[in-house]
């Protein structure tokens, strides 16, 4: 079974005069290490939104384990998918406890349970000396790593990071990759974004290059590689077929 399932997907705007998502179709099977991939303003952001149920398409399907993402199915795969945004959506001005405590709650976890779990996590995260600390005074790595922290204390089964890797230094970004892997090796799916092919072309067993809200191409990183002679890594894969013309 896939573990994501998007079928013909539209997506124009209010306001806009162009579609952002214009027929988007991709399936990732459950178990995967997914990339989604694509240039500037390919539609990433919109289309992982719209899976997440944060956004509406315009028209066309979003499977998510199966269940169609609608109201009837919102709270059942609310309890299966984890979201790590772009942007930090923690509160500034809270501790990482406070605000880890308040995600966990707003999943029905409490007490004891929940306390043990947030403390494990931030340990893993190497977040436990910080745990007190108001997140104002994390750096942009630390933010990142409770970002997630936040995602998972659900334990989802598939975990949606748009960009988790962008702009932290190599040590967190190391962490987080280790974290991914990890996660995956427990039987958990992963669909993430990223700008940097190298990481992509080593952490994902399944990638979808979009552009211009179209799929592209998909695979695996290796076999998109090597079907293209001229090709000997995924950035070569990815500019084969999105071109070198600038998006901006
Ligand atoms: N809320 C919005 N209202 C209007 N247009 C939007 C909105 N969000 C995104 N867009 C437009 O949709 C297009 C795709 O944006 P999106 O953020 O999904 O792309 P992306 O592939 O994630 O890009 P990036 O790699 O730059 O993050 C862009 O042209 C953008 O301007």
């Amino acid at each position: 079974m896939s573990s994501i399932a998007v079928k013909e997907l539209y997506k124009t705007y209010t306001g806009a005069e162009e579609p952002t998502l214009k027929g988007l179709t991709f399936s990732f099977r459950k178990g995967s290490i997914a990339g989604l991939l694509g240039p500037n303003g390919a539609g990433k952001t919109t289309t992982i939104s719209i899976l997440c149920g944060l956004v509406k398409a315009s028209s066309g399907e979003v499977l998510i384990n199966g269940l169609s993402q609608d109201a009837a199915h919102r709270e059942a795969i609310k309890q299966q998918i984890g979201v790590v945004p772009q942007r930090i959506a923690l509160y500034p001005q809270l501790s990482a406890v406070e605000n880890l405590t308040y995600f966990g709650n707003l999943y029905g976890y409490r007490g004891k349970g929940l306390k043990a779990r947030i403390m494990e996590l931030l340990e893993a995260f190497g977040l436990e000396k910080s745990a007190d600390k108001e997140i104002h005074k994390f750096s942009g790595g630390m933010k990142r790593r409770a970002n997630i922290i936040a995602a998972i204390l659900h334990q989802p089964s598939l975990l949606v990071l748009d960009e988790p890797t962008a702009g932290v230094d190599v040590q967190s970004r190391s962490m987080i990759l280790q974290f991914l892997r990890e996660y995956n090796s427990q039987g958990n799916s992963i669909l993430y974004t990223s700008h940097l092919l190298e990481e992509a072309q080593s952490l994902c067993s399944d990638v979808a290059i979009v552009d211009q809200g179209r799929l592209i191409v998909q695979g695996n990183p290796d076999q998109l590689i090597h079907d293209l002679p001229d090709c000997e890594n995924l950035e070569d894969v990815f500019l084969h077929y999105t071109g070198h013309a600038l998006r901006d």
